[in-house]
């Protein structure tokens, strides 16, 4: 499939098909891995092909690059190491003594990289819980970038784009939205005014738990220009197996980007209705208290797979949850066909400090839940006796 054919189909066919060109030597439908880490020259700066050092270009690598920029409806997409060497790479891209104006609710490892390391580069991050509102406000001379997470990791708060981006532009302030926990499949920033789409690929991308990536896409030439020569600059690329693996993993994202979204409904419906439970962040139920925004951004009204609850009982009774469900692991990350549960406050957002955290909505009795892709009766079924067990422990 050309990338010019891209426009004629669904996300399903460009799922499948986008970057995956058939060997051809053997016809192979699936890409080969090129493990090398440099290839022959016939003669000084005559490489045999289009390669001559993995760092700087990789044939799985540009297969798997290909495929998201079609899925992210983006002229270019370029992988990195990790999700948080994306954003690591991104904010690298600005000059010393930038601003960046931040939504307050993001993943623990940005918050940490935005006011640990930024930060000691010069680059300094104002957070807003209120974004859409604010962002004039904050905006100064040096502002260079907007950080949208939404649904926000963990409290699932959303973001209007087109919004922010509306009074960024007019600034000259690019637009950076992690659309992790929505994937390609639910959500395009880029149809809604962001300059820049950044994944953890580890998540729902990839989708199976076994590779650790980030992507960026977008359409600007001059990004294409400055972020390229940051990726091979810096070096923190994805090795060729991961890009394999992960070009083999989007290409059922759909299928499990929609049965992720069904099962979250179905946990989150269920946790509603419980009398355990303090509140619940879902943007799939008519109750989330920015709904208009997940039916104007997310394919169908999707919620996804991700959501989160307070749990009636405080930080002890979210424990002892933890410790109690059975389908649902207690681990970090999310996105992978297992479903997951973590506690933010004491996991993966335990280094922002506690008066922050719970500024932007991450108590300690807050649940977080990754649905993977098992019936989803069976994780109502765990949750629901998790929760009654962990009631009767307390009574
Ligand atoms: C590991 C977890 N998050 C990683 C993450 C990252 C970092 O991705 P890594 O591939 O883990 O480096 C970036 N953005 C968002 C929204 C994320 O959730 C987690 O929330 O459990």
């Amino acid at each position: 499939m050309q990338p010019s054919e891209h426009g004629q189909h669904g996300f399903g066919t460009l799922a499948v098909h986008a970057g995956s060109p058939h060997d051809p030597t053997t016809g192979a439908v699936i890409e080969p891995i090129s493990l090398s880490t440099t290839y022959a020259q016939t003669a000084v700066g005559q490489p045999v092909g289009a390669y001559e050092y993995t760092r700087s270009s990789n044939p799985n690598r540009d297969n798997f690059e290909n495929c998201i920029a079609a899925l992210e409806k983006a002229k270019y997409a370029l992988a990195f190491s990790s999700g948080s060497a994306t954003t690591a790479i991104i904010l690298q891209s600005l000059a010393t003594g930038s601003h960046v104006v931040s939504v307050s609710d993001v993943y623990g490892g940005t918050h940490r990289y935005f006011t640990k390391v930024a930060k000691a580069h010069g680059v300094h991050v104002t957070f807003t819980p209120s974004i859409e509102l604010d962002v004039e406000a904050l905006i100064k001379p040096e502002t260079k970038l907007v950080w949208i997470e939404t649904p926000s990791n963990p409290t699932l708060s959303l973001v209007d784009i087109s919004a922010v981006a509306a009074v960024a532009h007019k600034h000259g302030i690019l637009v950076v939205v992690d659309n992790t926990f929505m994937s390609p499949y639910i959500q395009n920033p880029l149809e809604h005014g962001a300059d820049i789409v950044v994944h953890s690929v580890t998540k729902y991308i990839n989708g199976h738990s076994d590779v650790l990536m980030g992507v960026a896409a977008f359409n600007s030439d001059d990004l294409k220009e400055r972020l390229g020569f940051l990726q091979n600059a810096i070096g923190a690329v994805p090795g060729a197996f991961d890009c394999w693996l992960a070009h083999r993993g989007v290409k059922t994202l759909h299928l499990r980007a929609r049965e992720a979204s069904r099962n979250g409904k179905m946990v989150a419906e269920a946790l509603a209705a419980s009398p355990y439970v303090r509140a619940v962040n879902y943007p799939g139920l008519d109750s989330h208290p920015q709904r208009k925004i997940a039916l104007k951004q997310h394919r169908d009204g999707l919620g996804g797979g991700m959501l989160s609850f307070r749990i009636q009982g405080g930080k002890s009774a979210a424990e002892r949850f933890c410790a109690a469900t059975k389908i649902f692991t207690l681990a970090e990350s999310l996105g992978g066909v297992e479903s997951l549960v973590e506690l933010p406050a004491s996991m993966t957002h335990m280094g922002i400090p506690k008066e922050q955290r719970e500024a932007a909505g991450v108590f300690d009795d807050l649940v977080r839940i990754s649905c993977g892709v098992e019936e989803g009766v069976d994780l109502v079924k765990d949750v629901m006796a998790a929760l009654e067990k962990v009631a009767g422990e307390t009574n």
